[in-house]
């Protein structure tokens, strides 16, 4: 039996869970601070086990999860070097920065035989805790693990046979340039979707028509500003020099729409938004990105008259909501693809369950 337990099974923590939950050989051991939670966790059947004694928790993991902020990992860390760990433990995070605790780990003397690896599942959502837990989370998307060179081979691909069951595409990263990228992916666009967010709620101050007029385009581009406070301070004031070299250039980009207004110059407007179109055209179509603001399937399709006829009414059936529909791909020589688009998340997953009776789809 191999033994996974996870400490803060919240949205990730909890997603992981319900993915190696019922796994052949699998057990799963939720960790929580408070009997609340943990009755919770057995109540939703996200784990086999839970517990508040994290002695209890760790005494036969082969497998250690910590998907607590940011701000807890160290400390975390630390506790769980100084209880009795089964030779061979692999401990490993789910944060999304991950220099410091690479390099708080290599630095701290782990027993023999335990082994820290860091790691980054790049999917989320805006929503928190165990509640919005869900198997399909890393389904297509990136999954970043930072060993160093102390790391034993034989440990990584354990974890990476074990993380198989996420479904996600594993990739080794360097810590140090997984936080500058991510940086510049992930936190910055948050930072930029508050901002927005703030600067506009000042202004419907004075007039509550801005919220009533905001629709479309700010509702897409500021969905993230809706995440966990306490999770986001974290992770920005520990990447904070990052973002700050980021933040300057940012200015640097405004400074340019600035001179560009001023100067009334519309083939400069117009080059800006070719820029834009031509690298964000080339952004994968078919992985998960990190900011994704609709709920996306990619069902699979034989190339037959009225098979997106038939999808449609299938889904309609069972009262669906689709809020997009788009053949991507169609040849002769191969199936289409057909992108199914919905607002919400639940019915995207409906429709994963009901569709994957029939046709192969991806998430
Ligand atoms: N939200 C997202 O989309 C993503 C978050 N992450 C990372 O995953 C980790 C967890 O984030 P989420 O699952 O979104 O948050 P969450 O709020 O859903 O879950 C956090 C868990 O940690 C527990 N927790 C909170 N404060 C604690 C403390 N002081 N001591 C012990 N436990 C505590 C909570 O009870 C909860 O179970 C963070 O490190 C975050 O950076 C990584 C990828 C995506
Ligand atoms: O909601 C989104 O689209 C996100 O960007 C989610 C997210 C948040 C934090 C991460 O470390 C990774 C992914």
């Amino acid at each position: 039996m191999t033994n996974i337990v996870i400490f803060g099974v919240g949205l990730i923590g909890g997603s992981l869970a319900l993915c190696f939950k019922d796994k052949p050989g699998l057990r799963v051991v939720g960790h929580s601070n408070n009997p609340k939670s943990v009755e919770k966790y057995l109540q939703r059947g996200v784990v086999d086990h839970a517990t508040t004694s994290m002695e209890e928790a760790v005494k036969d993991a082969d497998f250690i999860f910590l998907g607590v902020p940011v701000g807890n990992l160290e400390d975390y860390i630390c506790r769980l070097n100084e209880l009795p760990l089964k030779p061979g433990c692999i401990i490993t995070d789910v944060g999304s920065t991950k220099a410091s605790i690479t390099a708080c780990a290599e630095k701290l003397r782990l027993q023999e035989g335990v082994h820290f690896i860091g790691g980054h599942p790049m999917a989320g959502k805006e929503k928190s805790g165990v509640e919005a837990a869900t198997s399909l989370l890393f389904e297509n998307a990136y999954y970043v693990l930072t060993p160093t060179e102390n790391t034993p081979q034989e440990a990584y691909d354990r974890l990476f046979k074990l993380l198989q069951y996420t479904r996600a595409h594993i990739v080794k990263v360097d810590a140090n340039m997984h936080d500058t990228i991510v940086g510049a992916i992930s936190h910055l666009p948050h930072i930029i979707a508050v901002a927005l967010v703030n600067q506009i709620s000042k202004y419907n101050e004075t007039n509550s028509l801005y919220k009533d007029l905001a629709a479309g385009g700010f509702r897409d581009i500021t969905r993230i500003a809706s995440s966990d406070p306490v999770i986001w301070r974290d992770i920005l004031s520990n990447n904070r020099d990052v973002l700050l070299e980021l933040l300057k250039d940012w200015n640097r980009e405004i400074d340019t729409f600035i001179q560009l207004l001023s100067d009334d110059d519309g083939a400069g407007i117009e080059d800006q938004f070719r820029q834009a179109n031509r690298f964000r055209n080339e952004l994968p179509e078919r992985r998960k990105g990190m900011i994704t603001s609709l709920h996306e399937i990619y069902v699979d399709i034989p190339d037959q008259p009225g098979i997106v006829g038939q999808i449609a009414t299938l889904l309609g059936d069972c009262r669906i909501n689709l809020s997009n529909l788009q053949i991507i791909e169609s040849r002769e020589d191969i199936p289409g693809v057909l992108r199914l688009s919905f607002r919400e998340e639940d019915h995207m997953e409906k429709a994963f369950e009901l569709l994957k009776k029939q046709y192969p789809v991806h998430i």
